[in-house]
């Protein structure tokens, strides 16, 4: 039996591309995350992958890329789940900042525990593991069990919260997670065993029209 479930960030995002904190706030795609999500879709049909349930984020980023993932699938109406235990960590104060004005603010250093650390949250917001706390629980009753039944599911979700999953697909610590990014568009395809363990990992790197010099730096 297939057990697969794919992740996959939104593509860029306008405040992506503004370089902007996003958190809980709702900035649509820009035409490079457009592009992102239609080269997603294609990798992963190369690939022979097909879904049989979707979940999301009630962010528009992350459903806006889920469909347009199904459209090229050929699935627009293949049963989705929206739950907000998917959403981005909340930024809190930190929302709409420039990530480069935060640097000459408060320095590096605490921009960097803010965006990477496990458990230093940034102010009136989400520490990752605070994120671990609402994503693992969601994982585990909802996506899991469709999961291990046999359907193969697509989660389109955030960089955070993806991480979140990731930290504990992979069994990463609070020491080793901090080193894991993942890019817009980028699908991510597991594999489990029937004990839920993961069988096989496949970071997919998508082929862009686009060339890479739109993408502003982070
Ligand atoms: O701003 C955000 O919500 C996230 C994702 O774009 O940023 P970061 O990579 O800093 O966690």
């Amino acid at each position: 039996m297939d057990r697969i479930l794919v992740l996959v960030r939104h593509g860029q995002s306008d405040w992506n591309f503004k370089n902007l904190f996003t958190g809980w706030k709702d900035p649509l795609l820009t035409e490079l995350g457009v592009e992102q999500a239609h080269a997603a879709a294609k990798s992963l049909k190369e690939r022979g992958i097909g879904f049989d349930r979707a979940f999301t984020s009630t962010l528009t980023r992350a459903q806006h890329t889920l469909k347009l993932i199904l459209e090229d699938f050929g699935a627009p109406d293949l049963p989705t789940t929206v739950n907000l235990a998917l959403n981005e960590r909340d930024y809190g104060d930190l929302s709409g900042l420039d990530k480069e004005y935060a640097r000459k603010k408060w320095g590096d250093e605490q921009v960097y525990l803010w965006r990477r650390s496990y458990d230093v949250p940034p102010p009136g917001g989400e520490s990752l593991r605070d994120t671990v706390a609402r994503v693992l629980p969601y994982y585990l009753q909802s996506i899991l069990p469709a999961v291990l039944r046999g359907e193969r599911v697509v989660v389109a979700a955030h960089g955070n919260s993806l991480r979140s999953l990731v930290m504990a697909l992979d069994g990463l610590t609070p020491q080793t997670v901090p080193d894991v990014e993942i890019d817009t568009g980028i699908p991510i395809i597991y594999r489990l065993n029937a004990d839920s363990t993961v069988a096989s990992k496949e970071v997919v790197i998508p082929h862009l029209a686009e060339p890479e010099a739109t993408r502003p730096p982070d």
